[in-house]
């Protein structure tokens, strides 16, 4: 069997799709025929090739959506001439436009649920994109069966989820049935009173495996049933027949506590649709007198896709047959009080977390990812394993230290802006004090009336304010600005935000748990933040550590006043509104205010959160506070993406180019300490 399918998705992305103002023959898409097993060239007699440049239409506001399967339902006729279509109000596909811009075009293309001939092809593939914006493939039955039976089920998933192709899913229960056999015999007063009732979707697959694992499963229910059964009561209900969404929400709404042991999974949304039935449930019948509480609880294995997000849920090991007996036990003896307040939790986050707002992150990340894209120059950097492609703004080049200490001499109101780590003191350096020669330069700069100098780092006060005890003159903005000070004569401003940290009992046992399972890490308590250091750990282990634990963070504290950021070997929490940028702006105001607006600013710093320095410089000139003509040098360390027009390459450069614009500073103001150096 034959179809004839559209298949060049970059002619899309140009915009190079009929549009419905358009006379019906140039309408025709470009298709090839598909034959199975071989790979057909395009009909058409134009030019299909792609071309390198950039495409002429890539500033519209067009997305194209490729799924397994269009959002449209498609009937015969009842004539059978032809076919009528439907949006799918059930698919998620459609859902997700709810988060993007509403100018955006959205362009869908996937197959059909059903066999069009392929006389009728050209037809429905112009019916849906001139009504529906959809792009049909059109794929035999045997490919399709290929396609998701074979290489999505079979092969996609499994390698994507760690697993060999059997039915994890068939994985995920056998352990579930255990642990409640281990639970009813651990706490005999839930026999004749417990029900499991355990829903499994036919497998999708089928095999020798499979029928196995199916054969064990039924096997278990019974010698369960078999064992703890009483006239009138089973305490495994078995269920593996298709069930309808109607069915799932009524099992949902009389379920005291959803159990999910699955040892790995995509996007299991059975929790999710649980908690919403329950709080669906409980609001429809407000008015009755029998409504019950809002209450849900849940047993969730700690491997899968949704277990960091829903705080309020019981995470187990499934593998722990005892420990999720006991965790199925607590969940349905829990008071009432408590489970309302563990939904509470888990319907904060699943109402806020919704298609919605999924699409709109999405869209957002790839929009930071692909800004200014078509400007940027990409370089090799690195050797070996530590090589790497970076793509760079052509106008990033090294700090020329003559050229700016030139515009240094002539300035009168200079702000200085240092990060600390990585920027003044080497992060391989073990002694983290700054040396005597980084003290008597940033000494003396501190020391010169027209420049206002400030150490910004994320580091604690007390150090900071130890190791910089000779310059008086300094400024200190410590854990990331919590804490400000504008010289040694002052005292410590605490920013006024963030005094709420009942956050950092949830952020430490997760931080506990990754030190705990990664050698070499260590968790560092701030006043403001919490940081998990892992520098002294396996490098590549030590990463991947830190990648998992930053989701993991942002999941469980999505309802928490705090950021979560990685830095320099570290993942950091911080309140939300502290930021080194918000430090600068403060510096920038203060001056203006005091009428000395900065004529010249040099801001450097290595690491992500020095970034925020750089990005407020250039609002900062937009809203005044700086002026058009203020002289500006944001210096990254290090020749790395950055939003600072300048790089250094290595502390040593950041030292000596501070050398010598100490060599140009005013020698009258020297302090005591800095004499006490000269001499
Ligand atoms: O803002 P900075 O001055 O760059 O400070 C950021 C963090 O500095 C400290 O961590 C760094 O130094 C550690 C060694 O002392 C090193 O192991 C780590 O990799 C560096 O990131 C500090 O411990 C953190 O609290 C600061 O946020």
């Amino acid at each position: 069997m034959m179809s004839r399918s559209y298949t060049n998705l970059l002619d899309l992305a140009e915009g190079n799709f009929p549009v419905m103002s358009q006379p019906r023959e140039k309408n025709r898409l470009t298709r090839v025929m598909t034959v199975p097993g071989v790979i057909s060239e395009p009909d058409d007699d134009q030019d299909n090739s792609v071309s390198s440049d950039v495409p002429s239409s890539v500033n519209q506001d067009r997305i194209i959506i490729v799924a397994n399967q269009l959002p449209v339902i498609a009937k015969r006729r009842p004539d059978n001439k032809g076919w009528n279509f439907s949006w799918d109000d059930y698919s998620l596909l459609l859902q997700l436009k709810d988060g993007l811009p509403e100018e955006m075009e959205i362009l869908y293309v996937g197959s059909l649920r059903v066999d069009v001939d392929p006389n009728e092809q050209d037809e429905v593939s112009q019916h849906l994109l001139d009504k529906f914006k959809c792009v049909p493939a059109f794929l035999p039955p045997e490919i399709f069966t290929k396609f998701y039976h074979g290489f999505c089920k079979q092969h996609v998933w499994p390698l994507f989820h760690y697993m060999l192709p059997l039915s994890a899913n068939h994985g995920g229960v056998n352990l579930k049935l255990l642990a409640m056999q281990q639970m009813l015999k651990q706490h005999p007063k839930w026999q004749g009173k417990a029900v499991l009732v355990q829903i499994t979707n036919p497998a999708r697959g089928t095999g020798k495996d499979l029928e196995n694992t199916h054969d064990e499963l039924k096997a278990s229910c019974k010698r369960i049933n078999e064992a703890f059964g009483q006239p009138g009561y089973e305490p495994i209900v078995f269920i593996d027949r298709p069930v309808s969404l109607g069915e799932r929400v009524a099992y949902y709404t009389i379920a005291e506590c959803v159990v999910v042991t699955a040892v790995r999974d995509g996007m299991n949304l059975t929790p999710y649709e649980y908690v919403a039935c329950w709080q669906g449930v409980s609001e429809s019948e407000s008015s009755s007198e029998s409504n019950g509480p809002k209450k849900s609880m849940l047993v969730v294995s700690e491997f899968i896709g949704c277990s960091p997000s829903l705080s309020g849920a019981i995470r187990v090991n499934p593998w722990n047959i005892e420990a999720t007996a006991e965790a199925m036990n607590e969940a349905i003896s829990m008071v009432d009080a408590e489970k309302q307040l563990r939904h509470e939790k888990h319907y904060r986050y699943v109402s806020s977390h919704d298609v919605a707002f999924w699409s709109r992150s999405f869209f957002q990340d790839m929009e930071r990812t692909c800004k200014d894209h078509f400007r940027r120059r990409c370089w090799g950097i690195g050797l070996s394993f530590g090589f790497r492609v970076v793509a760079l703004d052509p106008n990033f080049r090294k700090l020329s230290i003559d050229h700016m200490e030139s515009v240094y001499l002539k300035s009168k109101n200079r702000a200085i802006l240092l990060d600390y780590d990585g920027t003044v003191m080497p992060q391989t350096s073990h002694n983290k004090a700054p040396s005597a020669e980084v003290i008597s330069i940033i000494n003396t700069l501190s020391g010169d009336t027209k420049n206002t100098v400030f150490v910004v780092s994320g580091r604690g006060k007390e150090s900071l304010d130890k190791w910089f005890s000779p310059c008086k003159k300094l400024g200190i903005a410590a854990e990331h600005g919590y804490f400000m000070r504008w010289s040694s004569d002052d005292k410590w401003e605490v920013c006024g935000q963030s005094s709420e940290f009942g956050w950092k009992e949830i952020a430490e046992p997760v931080m506990k748990l990754y030190t705990e399972a990664t050698d070499g890490s260590s968790i560092e308590t701030k006043e403001s933040a919490l940081v998990w250091h892992h520098r002294d750990a396996d490098p590549s282990f030590g990463s991947s550590q830190a990648k998992e634990m930053l989701d993991h963070l942002e999941s469980v504290l999505a309802n928490e006043p705090v950021t979560v950021k990685r830095g320099q070997y570290i993942i950091e929490v911080k309140p939300q509104g502290l930021s080194k940028g918000v430090v600068a702006e403060k510096i920038f105001t203060s001056m203006a205010g005091s009428g000395r607006q900065a004529d010249f600013v040099l801001c450097v710093g290595d690491d992500r959160s020095d970034e925020e320095m750089f990005e407020i410089i250039s609002s900062a000139i937009s809203s005044g506070i700086l002026s058009s003509n203020t002289s500006v040098f944001a210096c990254t360390v290090g020749q790395k993406p950055s939003k600072a027009k300048y790089y250094l390459d290595d502390p040593a450069e950041v030292v000596n180019m501070l050398q010598a614009l100490a060599e140009a500073s005013d020698p009258g103001s020297l302090t005591e300490y800095e004499s006490d150096i000269s001499l």
